[in-house]
């Protein structure tokens, strides 16, 4: 385990004080799947490698996790990585396919198959390349920004576990939630023990802040969401910060992201996360009302407003940061990016928000 001091100064922290509430020069800003392929040197080294030998090789996760705070004054790197390794370390096998995204060969369909997964206390050994990157990526950052560690929440594993792919309507995934309600609970609950292991070992590795991605929140509505998200995202927030404390480590904030949640809001904000992402479906005056005045919120500009001109991205930014103002907020996407985004128009959101979010503007 790499000690504090063998990493660099940061020179640079403003996302860590507002998601602890604390002030900023100007309004912190990245964006979700700001490394990835909208980027022509990502998608270079993407020619020579398989998306998940990527992942495992430290190198290669450390250079493309830098390759947008090369280009833009970005206030947060995060890792690159994939939420589906959690999967793998429990034993499935998960292929990305091109044009196709990532699918499982073999996924869940049965409560019996739940016999097949591996032990949760088992995910850090096979992970420990993930660890490795952050440590890697947290010296070579060189204090530039924070480096955010991540995971997926249960629900939104579990759901890819069953559907073995991306699915519009999560039918197989939420089939489980009204047939077999027990097996889905025993399902959660072997994700939340994996993602827990998984997020302290982040931690000590060097990651600075994590992000929880409940993607799949929509699906669920407010019933389903407080049965089969709600508990476990609270497990995984609670135990987290006791393990790091218990380990000797700082506390680090905590920022979960339920896409299209917006019914989630007010019991999101009961647990200890200090951050709160919502999507553009969101009105942030009304996500401040519901969640108060004690937790940082995080976006929302549609990532689709990227494709307008940059004079427009300016534009749509400073209404953004009126409607946010600038005290516990994190600007970012209302979720990631596209591979067919102009790299410029990212440069035009980020210069935005640093420009309109001075003191005094
Ligand atoms: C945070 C992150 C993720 N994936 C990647 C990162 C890297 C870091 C970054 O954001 O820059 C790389 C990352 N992950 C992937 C890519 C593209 C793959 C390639 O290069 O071929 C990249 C750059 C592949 C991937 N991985 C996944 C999908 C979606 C599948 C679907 O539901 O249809 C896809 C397409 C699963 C996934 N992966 C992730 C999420 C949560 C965020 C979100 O809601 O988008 C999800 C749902 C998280």
């Amino acid at each position: 385990m790499p000690q504090e001091n063998e990493f660099p100064v940061m020179k640079n922290d403003r996302l860590l004080k507002a998601a602890w509430g604390q002030e900023v020069d100007v309004v912190p800003v990245w964006a979700m799947r700001q490394a990835g392929r909208y980027l022509p040197e990502f998608r270079e080294e993407r020619a020579k490698c398989d998306f998940f030998t990527m992942c495992q090789t430290p190198a290669l996760s450390c250079k493309v996790t830098l390759q947008p705070l090369d280009r833009f004054p970005l206030d947060a790197a995060i890792i690159f990585s994939d939420i589906l390794v959690i999967p793998q370390a429990l034993g499935m096998v998960v292929e990305m396919r091109a044009g196709e995204g990532p699918v499982f060969p073999a996924p869940l369909r049965e409560p019996e198959d739940l016999a097949k997964l591996g032990s949760p206390a088992d995910v850090c050994s096979k992970l420990q390349y993930v660890f490795d990157a952050l440590t890697l990526t947290r010296k070579e950052l060189k204090g530039r920004a924070p480096l955010i560690g991540f995971s997926g929440a249960p629900w939104t594993i579990m759901a890819y576990m069953i559907e073995g792919k991306g699915s519009k309507t999560m039918s197989l995934a939420k089939g489980w939630l009204y047939k077999y309600p027990e097996a889905s609970h025993k399902l959660l609950k072997i994700i939340t023990d994996a993602t827990v292991n998984y997020l302290v070992g982040q931690v000590k590795a060097g990651a600075q802040c994590l992000q929880v991605f409940e993607s799949h929140a929509e699906h669920l509505g407010p019933e389903l969401f407080r049965k089969f998200s709600l508990p476990y995202l609270e497990q995984i927030c609670n135990e987290v910060k006791e393990r790091v404390a218990k380990a000797g480590l700082k506390d680090i904030p905590m920022i979960v992201f339920p896409k299209g949640g917006h019914f989630a809001l007010k019991d999101l904000a009961a647990l200890k996360y200090e951050v709160i992402g919502i999507d553009w479906t969101v009105d942030p005056a009304l996500a401040r009302e519901i969640v108060g005045p004690n937790k940082t919120l995080q976006g929302n500009l549609d990532p689709c407003a990227l494709y307008a001109d940059k004079k427009f991205i300016d534009n749509a930014v400073k209404e953004m940061i009126e409607k946010f103002g600038r005290n516990r907020y994190i600007a970012n996407l209302g979720h990631g990016m596209y591979p067919d985004m102009d790299p410029e128009h990212l440069a035009a959101f980020v210069n935005a928000v640093h420009k309109y979010s001075k003191k005094g503007n």
